[in-house]
């Protein structure tokens, strides 16, 4: 007897296309960067400064856009094992290779219908619905009589177990790094991108009451301190905090940031401390500045032993999970049953997001792959 043949069919797709950030590649390419990201957003001109010296300080280069290609890499790879015949682009918000670039060249190409995969895996304004937003302009802006390909974004995937598993893995390898005279008192300090709180308010589906970004870390942290407590049989305390604070200082942004924590946690007596950094795919600049340059230095001052945890990167269960989610949006949109993988007590994400999701504070902007398009607030 045979088992089914496994679901490798990707139609109606013919393509994928990764849609991620964007970084700069060197130095004449930091102010033109932060101009893209902050155009009419009000970021104070001294903030800017400070973070263009962020990546000054790392030659003006970011390390995401080879963190892409390393992943662009794998998932072709992995693609190409599993017997998924499927073409795979990447385009960016706010640097090259930019995402209207990208779709004229699917156009181009005579791609019909492609699903997209977001380096970005929860909800709010900043990191679903401008990547939304975004998706429409790059739409606009293709070259007349080009036909963009229609776009589908695929499902929210910070409760997939292909992102969570080696976010566990990477916590339990940073714990026991940690010296043993520390390690069973360490916290686990979870860390996201603060975003305004108004933003927070607004985010998740208008009838769920807002907060949905809020919520969904503090679900995934649950997940992952439990999964901790039952391989190292110890409780190790956790809590949800914030890095990367911007815009104007009378503008509140959720809280604690982290190097705050931190001293607050030595000032309690907490011998030791794993930064888990849940919010970010890769090591981006916000981690390899904000958490291990800045946020160790201040765990340093306060003599207070730290490690921080790796991101998903390119583990393969979090380059597989793209697959799943990919073959998965497949069968749902020929009109087939799904299992749907998901961990913690949110459950799976649905497939389009639901009118007025994540609301841009600033009013309504036109958006791609939601239950409504154009305009859906
Ligand atoms: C929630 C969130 C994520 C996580 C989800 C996701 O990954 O999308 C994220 C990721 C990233 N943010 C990044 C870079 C920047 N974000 C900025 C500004 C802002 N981010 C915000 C939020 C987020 N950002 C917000 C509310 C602002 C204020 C301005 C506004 O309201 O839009 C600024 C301007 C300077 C400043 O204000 O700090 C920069 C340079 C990079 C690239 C890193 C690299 O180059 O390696 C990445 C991956
Ligand atoms: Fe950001």
């Amino acid at each position: 007897m045979s088992s089914p043949a496994p679901n490798v069919d990707p139609a109606p797709y013919d393509a994928l296309l990764l849609v991620s950030f964007g970084g700069p590649e060197g130095p004449d390419d930091v102010v033109p960067f932060l101009e893209n990201v902050t155009r009419g957003r009000g970021i104070p001109r001294e903030r800017l400064e400070q973070v263009g010296e962020h990546y000054y300080l790392f030659g003006g280069k970011s390390p995401i856009n080879d963190q892409n290609r390393a992943f662009l890499k794998e998932l072709r790879a992995d693609l190409a094992e599993a017997g998924v015949d499927l073409p795979v682009y990447w385009g960016n918000r706010n640097w090259d290779p930019y995402l209207t670039e990208t779709l004229a060249q699917m156009a181009a190409d005579g791609v019909r219908r492609a699903a997209c995969f977001m380096t970005s895996a929860y909800s709010s304004w900043s990191s679903c619905r401008q990547y939304r937003e975004n998706l429409f302009a790059a739409v606009e802006g293709l070259p007349e009589g080009a036909t963009a390909p229609k776009l589908d974004k695929l499902r929210h995937y910070f409760n997939h177990p292909g992102f969570v598993e080696p976010v566990v893995d990477a916590t339990l390898a940073a714990l026991a790094d940690l010296p043993d005279d520390v390690r069973d008192g360490a916290h686990l300090v979870f860390v996201t991108h603060s975003i305004p709180t108004q933003m927070n308010d607004l985010s998740g589906p208008p009838d769920q009451g807002g907060g949905a970004y809020v919520r969904q870390h503090l679900d995934v942290a649950e997940v992952i301190a439990d999964r901790v407590r039952t391989e190292t049989e110890r409780a190790h305390p956790h809590e949800l905090v914030y890095c990367s604070r911007s815009g104007a200082p009378h503008v509140p942004w959720l809280e604690p940031d982290v190097n705050d924590h931190l001293a607050a946690l030595k000032e309690q007596g907490v011998p030791a401390v794993v930064m888990v950094p849940v919010g970010f795919v890769s090591d981006h600049m916000e981690v390899i500045y904000d958490l291990d340059t800045e946020a160790m230095a201040t765990a340093e001052e306060l003599g207070l032993p730290a490690r921080r945890a790796a991101t998903a990167g390119t583990d393969p269960r979090f380059v597989r999970a793209v697959r799943d989610l990919l073959l998965e949006r497949a069968a749902v949109e020929r009109g087939e049953e799904v299992a749907r993988a998901a961990v913690g007590s949110i459950g799976p994400m649905w497939d389009r997001c639901p009118v007025g999701c994540c609301a841009n504070p600033r009013g309504a902007v036109p958006t791609l792959t939601g239950e409504r398009e154009p305009i859906d607030q």
